[in-house]
């Protein structure tokens, strides 16, 4: 930093540097727990720390190599077969900064156990409610995911718990790491199912030293609009199909009319008329302009108002003689100016052609089956009645968002909103000029005081290099958030790169949403097909799902292992799996709970109250760890309510299996399978997610009646269970 020179440069050059270092800081800070957490002892004596960051000593030589450097790879990839150099590799465990243990790998004899006990101790630790970095643990196969040299768009197909997740968290990590500057100034999105699933995620990339990450839910990428209002998930199908992206444009172009009869406007004691035929010629004239809505109801504007013009001068300026016009050029433009400042006028100017906002266009289209029909004609009326609603100003569902995001896109700015915005801008910055002037004077009145005289001639001082003009804009520029947060603030930044968790969940029309902000294409996809819910986009495939957004050429990559679940519970849900696609292959589980899962039956007016007690009984039975109840979307209110009165209990979780979703447990109760199933479109894939949660333990739950198959075949619980 002393390096830096003066003036406005070496200000720059300093205000870079000491960014650099705070960020460094975080950096060193959020890395400090398991820092090191690997050794490769090179078959040529070399020896490599591996760490969550990199480090180097004063002579600029490695201390510890960041787990993303090109040197720590065969930490993750070298095997007995192919030991790209390493003769041992050694896991370290610590503690706070204390080694707790030591696991060594021979890779020049048969391969040991060293690297499964690492693995195995991870994926059976209990569960703190927070996922956690596996950067001391990442396989093979996950290793080479994360590492992809591949730019564009890959997609990352894997069921449930093979480390979906985790991987494209890494990969995140991997790609800041490796494009640092690029992507640090253009920022990175994560995109996840629920607010929830964020939370869960959320330490992973701080604690690889990352903290200027985007986390978000479609629903919240349209700043200033919370999706608060629930919505029935085939209404929220209908609104995020692709052809509701025809359906807006139409909406839009609906609003833009033309009278079926002239309109006569008062003006000047008389009137002026506005025929259909010269309101057609305005339309086509700004239609022509191909700028959005908004931004073109000027050209509307000016094209209307020239007809009114000539209309009027036709009237007031006729010489009766010649049958030619008394009025100048500037006569017209006088009366074109007057007719423009009319309140009249621009009363139906604006009905012609109305500055609209999304939220505007939106409700107005759901009121109205009158426009519904105009715009939707296409669709069917069942899933057309779908959309229409009161304009009760109850706000906006997930569903909503990217097509307020789309109509965004076709209305633009409103020449209004952006002129008040202009002026809110240039009174905030005549303000801070007025503020640097007073820094200023103050600076100015204490420069005899601060310094002694000799001192003083040596010194810069602020008033010497800086009008209050360029003080200002200087406090303008340092806009000190991060990318992430301006990023946030901001519906039309576009992202270096985005990485979209549970991407079978999304919509057609949210897909056009994360293609707007990411226009590189630069993208890591990661989801389970089978596990797509009822209001999901994706079809059979990810070309289907993807294709038309983010065009053909994707790369796609599949997880085999899972590393969630125990076979016993994986075997279950395997069940499941084959009802929903029977050739779908379900991955292999690294390891068996030794605990079978089991099922209960019990009568319709116990079911709730056995849920609570049950769960319960589990947290008690378990001094850690986390229990998950999960019921059918109706049914989840009356059970949370349940587990609440039998007291405080933050160990255990009340969930729909949307809520569900990307969530891990130790224990999961599934409630009323049967529900669940046939509850909503896609009931067996909810199923499917309910029964892939658990790491250790598998109850269901259920009233009168079989439930579906495979658990009817599940036995009894051990023991006195309830
Ligand atoms: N290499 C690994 N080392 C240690 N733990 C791992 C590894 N890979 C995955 N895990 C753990 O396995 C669990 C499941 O991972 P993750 O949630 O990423 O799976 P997923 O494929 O996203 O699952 P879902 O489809 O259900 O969302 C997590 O607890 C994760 O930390």
């Amino acid at each position: 930093m002393a390096a830096a020179g003066p003036g406005h440069q070496g200000r720059t050059e300093r205000d870079a540097a000491a960014a650099e270092l705070a960020a460094r800081l975080t950096r060193l800070d959020s890395a400090e727990n398991g820092l090191c957490f690997g050794r490769l002892d090179m078959a040529d004596g070399e020896r490599r720390y591996i760490g969550r960051i990199g480090i180097r000593d004063d002579d600029l030589e490695p201390l510890l190599i960041d787990w993303r450097a090109p040197a720590a790879r065969p930490f993750y990839a070298a095997t007995q077969w192919s030991p790209e150099g390493v003769a041992r590799r050694r896991h370290i465990r610590l503690d706070g900064r204390r080694v707790a243990g030591v696991m060594d790998e021979d890779l020049t004899g048969p391969a040991g156990p060293a690297a499964d006990a690492a693995l195995l101790a991870a994926v059976t630790a209990a569960r703190t409610g927070r996922m956690n970095d596996i950067v001391a643990t990442i396989q093979r196969e996950q290793d080479e995911i994360i590492r992809s040299p591949h730019t564009g768009v890959l997609v990352v197909q894997g069921g449930p718990g093979t480390g979906k997740t985790a991987v494209a968290l890494h990969r995140a990590a991997f790609l800041l790491h490796t494009w640092r500057e690029r992507l640090a100034r253009s920022g990175v999105l994560v995109v996840g199912p629920s607010t929830g699933f964020l939370r869960y995620i959320g330490e992973v990339l701080p604690s690889l030293g990352e903290t200027g990450v985007l986390l978000s839910t479609v629903g919240e990428l349209f700043p200033g609009v919370r999706a608060r209002r629930p919505e029935d998930p085939r209404t929220a199908e209908v609104k995020g199909r692709a052809d509701m992206a025809r359906v807006l444009a139409a909406a839009v172009r609906d609003r833009q009319r033309v009278p079926e009869a002239p309109v006569d406007i008062e003006y000047d004691g008389g009137t002026v008329r506005l025929r259909p035929a010269d309101c057609e010629r305005a339309r086509r004239l700004a239609r022509e302009t191909g700028l959005p809505h908004n931004e073109a109801a000027p050209a509307f504007r000016r094209a209307a108002l020239a007809a009114l013009a000539r209309d009027a001068a036709g009237r007031y300026g006729a010489d009766v003689l010649s049958g030619g016009s008394l009025l100048t050029a500037a006569d017209r433009r006088g009366i074109q100016a007057e007719l423009a400042a009319s309140p009249e006028v621009a009363a139906v100017l604006e009905a012609l052609w109305p500055r609209l906002t999304p939220q505007r266009l939106l409700a107005d289209l759901y009121a109205s089956p009158e426009r519904l029909a105009a715009a939707a004609g296409g669709m069917g009326a069942a899933d057309r009645a779908r959309l229409v609603r009161p304009a009760d100003g109850a706000g906006w569902s997930v569903a909503d968002m990217p097509l307020l995001d789309e109509a965004a896109e076709l209305l633009g700015e409103d020449e209004r909103a952006h002129r008040a915005a202009r002026a809110e801008q240039n009174a905030w910055r005549a303000e801070q000029v007025r503020l640097a002037r007073e820094a200023l004077a103050i600076a100015r009145g204490s420069r005899t005081t601060d310094a002694d005289e000799g001192e003083e001639a040596e010194q810069l001082a602020a008033f010497d290099l800086l009008d209050a003009e360029r003080l200002a804009e200087r406090q303008a520029e340092q806009d000190t958030r991060g990318a992430a947060e301006r990023a946030a603030a901001d519906r039309t930044w576009t992202f270096g790169h985005i990485v979209v968790d549970e991407a079978q969940e999304l919509s057609a029309m949210a897909w056009r949403v994360l293609a707007r902000r990411c226009p590189t294409r630069s993208m890591t996809i990661v989801g389970d097909i089978a596990q797509t819910g009822a209001a999901g986009g994706a079809g059979r495939s990810w070309a289907e799902a993807i294709g038309p957004h983010v065009g053909i050429r994707f790369r796609q990559a599949e997880l085999t292992v899972n590393y969630r679940l125990p076979a016993e519970v994986a075997e279950v849900a395997a069940g499941v799996l084959r009802r929903i696609d029977p050739n779908a292959r379900p991955p292999r589980a690294v390891r068996a709970a030794g605990r079978a899962p089991w099922r209960l039956a019990v009568s319709a007016d116990a079911l709730v109250p056995t849920a609570a007690r049950l769960a319960r009984r589990a947290c008690e039975r378990e001094p850690e760890g986390q229990v998950a109840v999960i019921g059918p979307a109706a049914l989840r209110p009356v059970l949370a309510a349940a587990v609440a009165a039998a007291g405080p209990q933050d160990r255990i979780a009340v969930l729909d299996p949307g809520q569900a979703k990307g969530l891990e447990f130790d224990g999961v109760l599934v409630v009323d399978p049967a529900g669940i199933a046939a509850g909503v479109p896609r009931g067996l894939n909810d199923l499917y997610v309910a029964l892939t949660r658990a790491t250790r333990w598998l109850g269901v739950l259920h009233g009168p009646g079989v439930p579906p198959e495979p658990l009817s075949r599940l036995p009894p619980p051990p023991g006195p269970a309830h």
